[in-house]
């Protein structure tokens, strides 16, 4: 069968980002890879050294000097695959002077785990109604895998989600390394929605370490959390899944108990008596739970799903209330 991808742009300079290039140019199937960041600054030191001097600096970038930019229309007329790796706060502002236009006919892959804030829309969603993205073009890169990890080449799963499943294949086959594999799936909301709640519980796992709590609350915490990711996942978009499977349950227990979790971290800190600014600042990384914890509070007042996880982290976040109150209170509804 003919290849449908054969050039990618990976938009974005964070540390998925930058594992996403490793795997890609690890990786020996035939393409070219292009890198887009918006800080010229890291696009120069990458191009003279071969490193991101700001996150997951010791991997080496094979990306050819050339096809690394901060002009990110250049790249994407040049590419036939976007893979958007921004966190979804930025992404309106780093899709800015791309136009529907600009994308057509081309495969957008989306490793974002995370809610466009004001549009309460997942990723997929949010290209389908902006930029005329359809859903057949549209792939997610999910699954259990912290970048520091990749960077480590410690075995790692992934799983790739596409309408399309010779498409999915096709990409997935672009990852796979001896560190790298890839699991194939067609549940590209279940997959996003997954992916966005399994932040939220690490927030909530992080707070409740914070607290004081210990290893057997977690472990119930972490049991309630799955049962409400998948209600809420069944109503929004009712199919036969395994939430069993590693893209949603393995996601959440890798980020709820990991060290390297950003949300998780934030959590913590919130739980120590952080403010949300302060932890913000403290970390230089993004805990995208942060912003889709209200999204999805917005978001389920029309499915009206049971959620007394993600309503204490949104009290908690966004309406100031006592991290120790809030989570006693969550501890009385647990089972
Ligand atoms: N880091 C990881 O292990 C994984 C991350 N992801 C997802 O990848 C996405 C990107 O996250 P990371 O690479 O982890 O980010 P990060 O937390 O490592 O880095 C922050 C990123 O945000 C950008 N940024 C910060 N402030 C900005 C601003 N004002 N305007 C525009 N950009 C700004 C930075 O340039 C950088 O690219 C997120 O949706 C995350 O959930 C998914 C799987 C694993
Ligand atoms: O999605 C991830 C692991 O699969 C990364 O989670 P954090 O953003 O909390 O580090």
């Amino acid at each position: 069968m003919l290849k449908q991808i054969n050039k990618i742009t990976v938009v974005g300079g964070g540390s998925w980002a930058t594992a996403n290039v490793k795997m890609l140019t690890d990786n020996t199937t035939e393409k070219e890879i292009f890198w887009w960041m918006r800080n010229a600054e890291a696009v120069d030191h990458i191009q003279n050294f071969g490193h991101n001097p700001n996150y997951l600096s010791s991997v080496e970038i094979k990306v050819p000097a050339a096809n690394i930019s901060s002009d990110l229309k250049a790249l994407v007329q040049k590419s036939d695959c976007i893979l958007l790796n921004v966190p979804a706060a930025f992404l309106k502002q780093a899709l800015k002077d791309i136009t529907a236009d600009d994308l057509k006919g081309k495969k957008i892959v989306s490793a974002i785990k995370g809610i466009v804030p004001d549009e309460n829309l997942i990723i997929g969603e949010f290209l389908n109604q902006h930029y005329q993205v359809s859903f057949e073009d549209f792939l997610v890169i999910s699954g259990p895998c912290h970048a520091e990890e990749v960077a480590l080449e410690k075995l790692s799963y992934l799983t790739i989600a596409s309408q399309d499943a010779a498409l999915a294949a096709e990409f997935a086959g672009m990852l796979n390394t001896r560190y790298i594999k890839t699991i194939v799936s067609d549940d590209i909301y279940g997959t996003e929605y997954g992916a966005v709640l399994k932040n939220v519980y690490a927030i909530a796992s992080g707070i409740c370490h914070g607290i004081g709590y210990g290893d057997n609350f977690q472990s119930v915490l972490i049991s309630n959390a799955i049962r409400e990711l998948d209600r809420f996942v069944a109503s929004v978009h009712p199919i036969d899944r395994d939430i069993m499977e590693s893209a949603y349950l393995g996601d959440l227990l890798v980020t709820a108990y990991s060290q390297f979790s950003r949300n998780r971290t934030f959590g913590n800190m919130i739980g120590k008596g952080y403010t949300v600014t302060s932890a913000q600042l403290e970390m230089n990384m993004v805990a995208e739970g942060y912003y889709a914890v209200n999204c999805l509070h917005q978001v389920n007042k029309q499915y009206k799903v049971e959620m007394p996880i993600c309503e204490a982290v949104y009290a908690i976040l966004y309406k100031k209330t006592a991290p120790a109150t809030e989570m006693r209170k969550l501890a009385e509804k647990l089972s």
